[in-house]
């Protein structure tokens, strides 16, 4: 057995959360040899939810599972996590923009970044879940300037796996049989599903689908509105499949990406692809012992690099929205 991983939840008593904390006291998150402590922050309205919450996690007797605490205190919440899961924000509603939630999210990420750096272990890893997840998670990085800047991610794995799955559904075989394709840019309906370099099998996505219209179309529409979507279809916003996008990236984090393939990750840029640096935009990425790097060389045709500038200047302009607001580098 592994030592125990402590694992902040943010929002633990929301919809995602319910499906997150599950998944990961059963193993689905870090393996079957790695016990969990889990640490559930809500506000305090939400803490006797969340108490529920617990009491059916004691009830799953999950032999992994070691430990839960429920708190509304940041500084309880984060002591000595070494991951954190930060989903606790409002989702959007019909008709909304996921940037509409900047003003009323923002906020929480500075002082939970705060409260990361302050009571943290030192090898905390943290995922933003709560939208405006790419912005959310640069004012989450500035607020705690002492950790390194590459432990702060967004969610992007969900745009990623749907679009594993539209083109799997469309060629008629399993997700797992579609390989190295990935979203650029923002967590909104500006991101940039590519397929140039994907595989389905041992054929190029484009061979096996056959289709350069619905690829170039509807392909890349279904992707980057699903969201929306499955708001006007369930009346509330995307939430196991969130949750299982979240365990998807921690996952791989932690144990290493599928040999041969890579995945969507949305870290601090480093310059790769001439995203400005710091910024928080979806990248194709491989992890190994613990360690993402970003798939580089790529060649990216004219159209697309466009369509990739356009959502990088998308998340620069939410980030001096953000400064605006006071909640980014404050
Ligand atoms: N990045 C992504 O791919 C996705 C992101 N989301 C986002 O995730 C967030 C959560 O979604 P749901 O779980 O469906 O919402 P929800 O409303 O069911 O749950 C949110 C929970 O967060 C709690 N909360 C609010 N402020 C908090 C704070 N300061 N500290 C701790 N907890 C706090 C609330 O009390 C509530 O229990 C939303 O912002 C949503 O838009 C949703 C789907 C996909
Ligand atoms: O669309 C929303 O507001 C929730 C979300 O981020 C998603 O499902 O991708």
């Amino acid at each position: 057995m592994n030592a125990p991983v402590r694992i902040t939840i943010t929002g633990a008593a929301g919809n995602i959360g319910y499906a997150l904390a599950f998944r990961i006291a059963s193993g689905g998150m870090l393996g079957a040899d790695t016990p969990v402590e889990l640490r559930m922050l809500e506000i305090p309205q939400a803490v006797r939810a969340a108490e529920g919450t617990a009491m059916e996690l004691l009830d799953g007797a999950f032999p992994l599972l070691r430990d839960v605490v429920v708190t509304d205190d940041a500084t309880a919440a984060f002591d000595g996590a070494n991951m954190a899961l930060l989903v606790g924000a409002m989702p959007r509603k019909a008709g909304m923009d996921r940037s509409d939630l900047l003003a009323a999210n923002g906020a929480i990420f500075n002082e939970q970044g705060k409260a990361i750096a302050e009571n943290a272990a030192d090898d905390i890893r943290a995922l933003v879940v709560g939208n405006p997840a790419n912005t959310n998670a640069a004012i989450l990085r500035a607020a705690a300037p002492d950790v390194p800047g590459e432990r702060f991610h967004a969610l992007m794995r969900l745009d990623h796996n749907r679009a594993v799955a539209q083109l799997a559904q469309r060629a008629g075989v399993s997700a797992g049989e579609v390989s190295r394709i990935h979203v650029w840019g923002n967590h909104s309906n500006t991101q940039v599903p590519d397929v140039a370099h994907g595989q389905i099998g041992t054929k190029s996505v484009r061979d096996a689908i056959a289709d350069e219209a619905w690829l170039d179309g509807e392909f890349v529409r279904t992707v980057a509105t699903r969201g929306a979507a499955i708001i006007d279809a369930r009346g509330a916003s995307s939430a196991a499949s969130a949750a299982s996008a979240a365990i998807d990236h921690m996952r791989d984090w932690a144990l290493g990406t599928r040999e041969g393939d890579w995945v969507t990750i949305a870290r601090p840029s480093q310059g790769e692809y001439g995203i400005p640096e710091g910024c928080i935009a979806g990248v194709p990425a491989i992890a190994r012992d613990g360690e993402w790097s970003v798939v580089t060389g790529l060649e990216l045709a004219p159209a697309l690099r466009q369509r990739i500038d356009a959502s990088v200047a998308e998340l620069q302009d939410e980030s001096a929205q953000a400064a605006q607001l006071g909640i980014l580098g404050a």
